[in-house]
């Protein structure tokens, strides 16, 4: 088996392995092709740093949300497999780990015109006493959204403008350079960073900045993905067929979103709304979503949501599929688990086909709910080999797991072959034992998939 899945499934067998040892931290940062494709270095990587040791249970394997003051970073060989047993010697048994004091960055992205900047002084204008510093990313060399951020707003404690191309390929190391900046000029008179994507940007290669930048991860952390929506014209946009090789902005500006805004709904009639919701929720079936007119949505709704924490339980997922004629929906919420069935036959995809429109039904979301537990080496097998065959299409995944021998749920998600998990609270005693997955990508086939990861339960 090569590296990658190697390091996967080591991290998670280990979290199994029930030995009273201190155990390391690990993420596993995998070499993006899309990122190659675009001329960005994504090393494979390895974050390690002492764990507070529970029970005899590391809490924390591979999370990023909790983390040293300087987190020790080094990379992986390319048979770094066995990595999660060396680097125990790394390893400070007795060290809590400290509180994740790093500045929270929120990225704002959406289709042009969605209402980004709308949004972005709704935030500076509104009142939340935080002091926040903007990125502004803007194409062309006259700054437009720049000076109407800083004309209307008081807020911000810093704006700065990024002019000369998309954050998302050509002014990625720009963005590098100017939060080290911010950071080392201005830490303690700012209490967040946003970013403001082009129109046009891929979030993808924005998101691996704050993982694959050491300058970045060590003192910033990715609040969450906020994406804006246009209510009139996003159909427009995500009908768009792009040549070959090249992705639809708008299809994966959903896709990575934490949130969810869908603007200018004044502008359009409710049954419109209605099937550009549905079409959204198939392609992005974890996010929140929220409609807005001028991007007015409660601050807390779009910052300190916590949207790459591994602590945070998953909101809410669905899983649609196809039984004898019916359509069951399931819907976890808070702990309950409650089943729905609706007297109406519907695709695996769930792909809205109800309009003539020639939309790109590549992207979507696949969950998968199911009682039971799982086969640990059966699980690492299929999840190392699927993000080793499919991690280019997997744009996004959270899971719940219960595996066989842990009294913990064990939390994992992932963003292309960025891969983080840890276990996270004991299962409760009277608790079912529900594993909960959503996948969110390309070509994602939702019976391979449930079938897959059904044949890892006991
Ligand atoms: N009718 C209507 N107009 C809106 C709404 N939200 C924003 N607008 C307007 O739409 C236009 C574009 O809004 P922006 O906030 O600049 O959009 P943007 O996403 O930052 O645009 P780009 O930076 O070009 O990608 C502006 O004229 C806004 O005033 C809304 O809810 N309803």
């Amino acid at each position: 088996m090569s590296a990658m899945s190697t390091d996967l499934v080591t991290a998670f067998v280990g979290l199994a392995t029930r030995t009273p040892v201190s155990r390391t931290l690990r993420t596993h940062l995998l070499p993006s092709l899309l990122g190659h494709r675009r001329g960005y270095r994504a090393p494979s990587l390895s974050v390690s740093r002492p764990v507070e040791v529970i029970g005899g249970f590391s809490r924390e394997m591979c999370g990023l949300s909790r983390r040293m003051k300087r987190p020790f970073r080094r990379f992986a060989t390319a048979t770094g497999g066995k990595g999660a047993v060396e680097e125990e010697e790394d390893c400070d048994m007795l060290t809590k780990i400290p509180p994740d004091d790093r500045i929270p960055a929120t990225i704002i992205t959406g289709f042009l015109g969605s209402g980004k900047t709308t949004l972005l002084n709704h935030i500076l204008t509104a009142e939340h006493g935080k002091r926040i510093a903007v990125i502004e990313n803007e194409f062309g060399e006259v700054d437009i959204d720049g000076s109407l951020v800083a004309a209307q707003t008081t807020g911000a404690e810093d704006i700065v403008m990024l002019n000369n191309g998309c954050l998302c390929c050509t002014v990625r190391g720009d963005l590098v350079r100017m939060i080290a900046e911010l950071v080392d000029k201005k830490k303690g008179k700012f209490d967040h960073i946003v970013i403001e994507t082009t129109g046009l940007a891929n979030p993808a290669p924005i998101i691996q900045t704050f993982y694959a930048e050491d300058q970045v991860f060590n003192d910033v952390k990715l609040d969450g993905v906020v994406t804006l929506v246009d209510a009139k014209h996003a159909d427009i946009h995500l009908d768009e067929v792009k040549p070959q090789g090249i992705v639809n902005e708008a299809v994966e500006q959903i896709a990575y979103a934490d949130r969810i805004i869908v603007n200018k709904t004044d502008l359009v009639r409710e049954p419109q709304i209605a099937s550009l919701i549905q079409r959204i929720k198939s392609i992005n079936g974890m996010a929140h979503l929220k409609q807005t007119e001028y991007g007015k949505v409660d601050l807390d709704y779009v910052l300190g949501i916590g949207g790459f924490d591994l602590e945070r339980d998953l909101p809410w997922l669905t899983l649609r599929s196809s039984w004898e004629g019916y359509l069951r929906l399931f819907v976890w919420s808070h702990g309950k688990f409650f089943r729905i069935t609706a007297n109406k036959q519907v695709e695996h995809h769930a792909h809205d086909h109800s309009h003539d429109h020639t939309h790109d039904p590549a992207v979507s979301s696949v969950s998968i709910v199911c009682e039971g537990s799982l086969d640990l080496n059966k699980a690492n097998m299929w999840l190392g080999t699927l993000l080793l065959e499919r991690s280019d299409d997997i744009y996004r995944m959270k899971g719940l797991l219960s595996v066989e021998g842990m009294d913990e749920r064990f939390v994992f998600q992932g963003v292309h072959d960025i891969f983080q998990g840890s276990p996270d609270r004991p299962w409760g005693l009277d608790e079912p034992r529900i594993n909960k997955i959503v996948f969110i990508g390309k070509n994602l086939d939702a019976q391979t998939l449930e079938k897959g990861f059904k044949a890892c339960l006991l």
